[in-house]
Formats: C-alpha cells, sequence, structure tokens
C-alpha cells in the first residue's frame, strides 16, 4: 500500500476572484486528506470513503471500471461524489503511461466535505501522489499540483482556479494569479474556524457568480475590486500588520456578499467574530454554507463563536508549512 496526505486551507482572500484572473492567498492548514492506494490485477478502482456520506448514505463504490454502487442514489448524485477520485485515478492513467492499472482507494479525511476547507483539493493531491507511486512513479510538486488542478477544473465543469490544488500540493501560504502560483511568506497567523455544519455547491456557487458577472458591470466591477483588496492584503501579510489584514477580510467579505455567495449562518458567525473583536472575519471557499475563518491571537472568538447559534464547531488551525506528505 502507498500512503499520502495533503492539507486543506482557508482563503485569506480572493476566492471566486480567482477564477476570474484576479490574485487570491489561501493558507494549508493542519487538517488533513489521507488516500492509500494498493495496485489491483484485475483493473478495477475500488474506492472506500468512509466520510462520504450523500444524505445519509455511506457509500462503498467501485469506480468508472467497477461494478457500480452499491447504494440506492441517482448517477448525478454518484458522480459528484465520486468525480474527483475518478479524474484524480485518470490523471495517474495518463501521467504514468499505465491506461490500464486499477486500484483499491480508501480515503480519511479530517476535512469537513463542501465547507470551503479545500476537502475536494486534498483528496485530488493526496490520491494523485499515492497511485502514481504506487505505480513507481514520484511526481514533483509542480507535475502534482498540475495534475490536480486538471482534475478540478474537469469535475467542476472547466469552473477552476489552480488555487486550491496548488496550496495542497505545497503547502505554506501561496498567491496565485491565472497560472501564476507561488508560495509566499507569512506570519504566523491567529486563525480560527467557525463551521455551521453545512456545505454549498462550488459549481452552482462559481455559476452563479459568472452570471452575476455577465448581467451587471457592477458586478464585474465588484470581483476587479476583490482583486484590489487581495493586492492590498499581500503588502499587509509582508508587514505582518494584522489589524489591516483583518480589515481587509471583512471588505472582502462584504465584497463576496455582495456577489451573494453568503448565506445567514455564514454572517452570523462573521458578526460574531467581528463582535469578539477578531481583527477581521469572512466566508471561504466557495461558501453558500460552511466555514468563515477570522484572526484573533485571543480565546474570545472561538468561545465566541461555541455560543452562536448555528455555529456547529469552532477551532483554531495551525498553518500547514508541509503540502503532500508521503506516508508509506
Ligand atoms: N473524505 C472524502 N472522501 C471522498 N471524497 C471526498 C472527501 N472529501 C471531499 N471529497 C470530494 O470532494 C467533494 C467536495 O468538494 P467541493 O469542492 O464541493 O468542496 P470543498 O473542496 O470541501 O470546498 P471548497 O472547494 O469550497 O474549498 C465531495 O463531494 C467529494 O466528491
Ligand atoms: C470559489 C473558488 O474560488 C474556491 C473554492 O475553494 C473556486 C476555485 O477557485 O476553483
Ligand atoms: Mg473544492
Amino acid at each position: 500500500m502507498t500512503l499520502s496526505s495533503a492539507p486543506g486551507k482557508v482563503y485569506l482572500f480572493g476566492e471566486h476572484a480567482v477564477v476570474y484572473g484576479e490574485p487570491a492567498v489561501p493558507c494549508a492548514i493542519e487538517r488533513r486528506a489521507r488516500v492509500g492506494v494498493q495496485q489491483r490485477d484485475d483493473g478495477k478502482l475500488r474506492v472506500n470513503a468512509e466520510d462520504l456520506s450523500l444524505d445519509g448514505f455511506t457509500v462503498e463504490y467501485d469506480g468508472a471500471a467497477g461494478e457500480g454502487p452499491d447504494v440506492d442514489v441517482s448517477e448525478s448524485l454518484l458522480d459528484a461524489a465520486m468525480g474527483y477520485v475518478d479524474g484524480a485515478i485518470e490523471q495517474v492513467r495518463e501521467v504514468t503511461g499505465n491506461d490500464e492499472a486499477g486500484f483499491d482507494v480508501t480515503i480519511e479525511s479530517d476535512i469537513p466535505l463542501g465547507a470551503g476547507l479545500g476537502s475536494s483539493a486534498a483528496v485530488v493531491v493526496a490520491a494523485i501522489d499515492a497511485a502514481a507511486r504506487e505505480l513507481g512513479v514520484t511526481l514533483d510538486v509542480d507535475e502534482l499540483a498540475e495534475r490536480a488542478y486538471r482534475t478540478e477544473y474537469q469535475v467542476q465543469d472547466g469552473q477552476a482556479s489552480r488555487a486550491d490544488t496548488f496550496c495542497s500540493a505545497t503547502g505554506g501560504a501561496v498567491r496565485v494569479e491565472g497560472d501564476d502560483c507561488r508560495v509566499i511568506e507569512a506570519p504566523d497567523l491567529p486563525i480560527v474556524i467557525g463551521f455551521d455544519g453545512g456545505a454549498g455547491d462550488t459549481g452552482q456557487l462559481v455559476s452563479g457568480v459568472r452570471t452575476l458577472r455577465e448581467e451587471y458591470e457592477f458586478a464585474a466591477d465588484t470581483v476587479e475590486a476583490i482583486g484590489d483588496v487581495v493586492r492590498n492584503g499581500e503588502d499587509a501579510l509582508a508587514d505582518g500588520d494584522l489589524e489591516e489584514l483583518g480589515r481587509l477580510m471583512d471588505f472582502n467579505h462584504g465584497l463576496l456578499s455582495a456577489l451573494g455567495v453568503s448565506s445567514r449562518s455564514l454572517d452570523t458567525m462573521v458578526w460574531a467574530a467581528r463582535d469578539a473583536d477578531a481583527y477581521g472575519a469572512k466566508l471561504t471557499g466557495a461558501g453558500g454554507g460552511g466555514c468563515i475563518v477570522a484572526l484573533d491571537p485571543t480565546p474570545e472568538t472561538e468561545t465566541a463563536l461555541s455560543f452562536t447559534p448555528g455555529c456547529e464547531d469552532a477551532f483554531r488551525a495551525e498553518l500547514a508549512d508541509e503540502g503532500v506528505k508521503r506516508l508509506e
């Protein structure tokens, strides 16, 4: 068996706008997906993903080359759930030139699904890394990030940036603008996360922003304004100026809210963090439900969030310096 892990992430700034070529700054966090892979002789793909539940069902699934799922759910739901793993294995078959390779894949993850912490990117990065190594090929981190990006791009119908996958592959704080991806210096950030227990549909939320942007010039201007916030944020990050970072995160949340990707529970958690005197707070990732990220070195925000109706979990997150980890 070959085992790799990869971290999730929060966005300090720039989600959604990054899809249209504006810069974004995601940071990898110490919450990981671990993917174990064992080659099979019969060319089939069998995926065991215990954290994956579809409206209460847990799925054990034989992938594209396999025998189909042993649960009673519609094909579209199943595609949505399993597309990332199928796509990752496709990339491995292509990059290793082993079209017929079959695998047993086991996924375990500390990252809530669809909640803005990049669970899909972490699963894809770890799966590609482990499956390629299982076939004797160790990908360099740039190739791994590129293959993981292609997987997300395909599964999300051509609506994905390189931000989540690059960040998960390299770890640390990163800056992504179009295909220019780099790791950047970041101070120790007092990251607090609030989770409403829910999820958003990344593809649908990205489409919603695309439509608004096409329909209204001021929505296109809003996307550009997020780019300006990010450019200011980069300076604040370089200066280690947490107060300014917080102000800009607040502004970023307002602009995302204007683009329709916040929700009542995300707004409620953002306000709870602000009331607790966090430096700033915003939703992270695609939005619609899921997580907010706040900066607060004191325990106040975590405590306030834990008493906020609609907040299911509040926790601190350490920056993950390491991206993909080769465990076995
Ligand atoms: N533990 C897991 N096991 C199997 N598949 C997973 C797991 N975690 C995530 N996935 C895949 O990723 C999908 C969720 O990805 P999605 O992009 O919607 O959310 P996210 O990556 O968590 O959030 P965001 O992209 O906003 O940061 C799941 O539907 C599933 O296909
Ligand atoms: C909403 C989005 O910007 C981030 C999702 O984590 C989509 C993407 O960059 O692919
Ligand atoms: Mg995702």
